[in-house]
């Protein structure tokens, strides 16, 4: 992939090459992960490092600086933070769960419920100011402007009250002997970093499992992860993401992203990932896109849309924040069903006002409750010539499916252009 600036849409990821189907576009490690919430119950099922699952049958392993951590999680208000092995305690200890991360933690459940996710975000970015400026510049970078003023302030003030009321954490000194400067924290520095947040985080969700809960399946960390932050969103992707958060190989790379193309790409063309499932509505689509991205979608898709009606309209996408995908980049797993009705339908189905039928027929997951990207797996490589893959990876509930058993299939649609940006 090239990184190319496109008029109105920013900095943005085009292929340098013909890319196949199910081909690795992009492995990226994330410079910063946090916790979404500091639900004791929650927080206890998952290694506060890695994130893997938790094994409730064996012995957790506390943060030994966390205040209570001799209590059970479920008994007291303040999280304590558990490991699923030395090794994953050592490090965070050293990095990202510091004992200023653990006071800090402490102090979150004095503000209101709905900006812990926030406050959460700004106590691992301020630590990760000290812990590594290449990365805290890095986070900086990304795209994101401080909104100039609005009815955010109030949030942010009180987000920035929070942070001003935490005591500084020194900067690890450049030379021994010197003495370390501290972080400075700063309102205009604080909202910059939310603005980082809103526009770049992704969702690593909770385990998919079938079930009505399923519907509301939850984000259980946000990640940072800076070249997969270049992708430009597109209602119909070409691209889709994965994660593999509860890998048991004991793999330090769990918490990767692994973008993968979705069907055939021309080279030249931007590749793009959905911000949110790909079954929102018209309307959700546009609402979350404005509000949490700034930009209105004029994507294919859009454009046909927004000449239907909205009367079946499922309400709004829920706030658990960015990017399917669901960045808040999240993976949301709310059942919204495409917005069509049924005499819309009927209508489409002989013209051509519908050029992404095919799209939702192939590479929706239409399992119960799913309603995940599908991505064929990665091409095996068949003496030195790519052989495509006609298994296709669910990137939600991670079932595999055979292309031939999916309904209505040509495998080689004459117009696949259409499903590109
Ligand atoms: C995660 S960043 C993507 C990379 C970004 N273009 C950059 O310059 O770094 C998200 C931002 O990209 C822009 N963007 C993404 N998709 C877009 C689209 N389809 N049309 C216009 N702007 C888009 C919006 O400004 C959005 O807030």
């Amino acid at each position: 992939m090239d990184l190319a600036e496109i008029p109105g849409r920013g900095r943005s990821l085009v292929a340098s090459q013909h890319i196949r189907a199910g081909q690795i576009l992009l492995q990226d490690s994330p410079i910063l992960l946090y916790p979404s919430t500091l639900s004791p119950s929650i927080s206890s099922s998952y290694c506060s490092n890695c994130f893997r699952n938790l094994d409730p049958s064996s012995s957790l392993l506390p943060c030994p600086t966390c205040p209570n951590n001799q209590t059970t999680t479920t008994t007291c208000n303040v999280a304590v933070s558990f490991f699923c092995g030395p090794t994953c305690r050592s490090s965070a200890l050293a990095s990202s769960h510091s004992p200023w991360v653990c006071r800090s933690l402490a102090l979150i459940p004095s503000l209101p419920h709905h900006l812990h996710a926030q406050a959460l975000f700004l106590v691992s970015a301020y630590n990760l100011a000290s812990i590594s400026p290449p990365f805290f510049s890095l986070l900086l970078s990304l795209h994101g402007d401080t909104p100039s003023s609005s009815s955010s302030d109030f949030m942010l003030s009180t987000l920035h009250s929070f942070v001003s009321s935490l005591s500084p954490r020194p900067l690890a000194p450049s030379t021994p002997s010197g003495a370390a400067p501290t972080v400075v924290f700063s309102a205009a520095l604080t909202a910059a970093l939310l603005a980082k947040d809103k526009h770049n985080a992704f969702g690593l969700m909770e385990p998919f499992s079938e079930g009505a809960a399923n519907s509301h399946r939850s984000v259980r960390a946000y990640g940072i992860y800076p070249t997969a932050s270049f992708f430009n969103h597109d209602c119909l992707p070409n691209a889709c993401r994965f994660d593999y958060i509860n890998t048991r190989d004991g793999s330090s790379n769990n918490t990767d992203i692994i973008v993968r193309a979705i069907h055939d790409i021309e080279q030249g063309r931007e590749i793009c990932l959905s911000y949110f499932p790909v079954n929102w509505g018209y309307a959700d689509r546009q609402k979350r896109l404005l509000e949490d991205y700034g930009f209105a979608c004029d994507c294919d898709r859009c454009q046909v849309e927004r000449n239907w009606r909205h009367d079946d309209e499922v309400g709004g996408g829920d706030d658990e924040g960015m990017m399917e995908e669901d960045t808040k980049h999240h993976h949301d797993n709310n059942d919204k069903g495409m917005e069509v009705t049924e005499e819309e339908e009927e209508e489409d189905n002989d013209n051509d006002d519908f050029p992404h039928a095919y799209f939702f027929v192939r590479y929706v997951c239409q399992r119960d409750n799913c309603g995940g990207t599908l991505a064929p797996l990665p091409p095996s490589d068949d003496n030195g010539m790519p052989a495509a893959s006609n298994t296709l990876e669910c990137n939600v509930c991670g079932q595999l499916s055979k292309e031939e058993d999916r309904c209505g299939d040509d495998p080689h649609p004459e117009d696949e252009n259409m499903l590109d940006k």
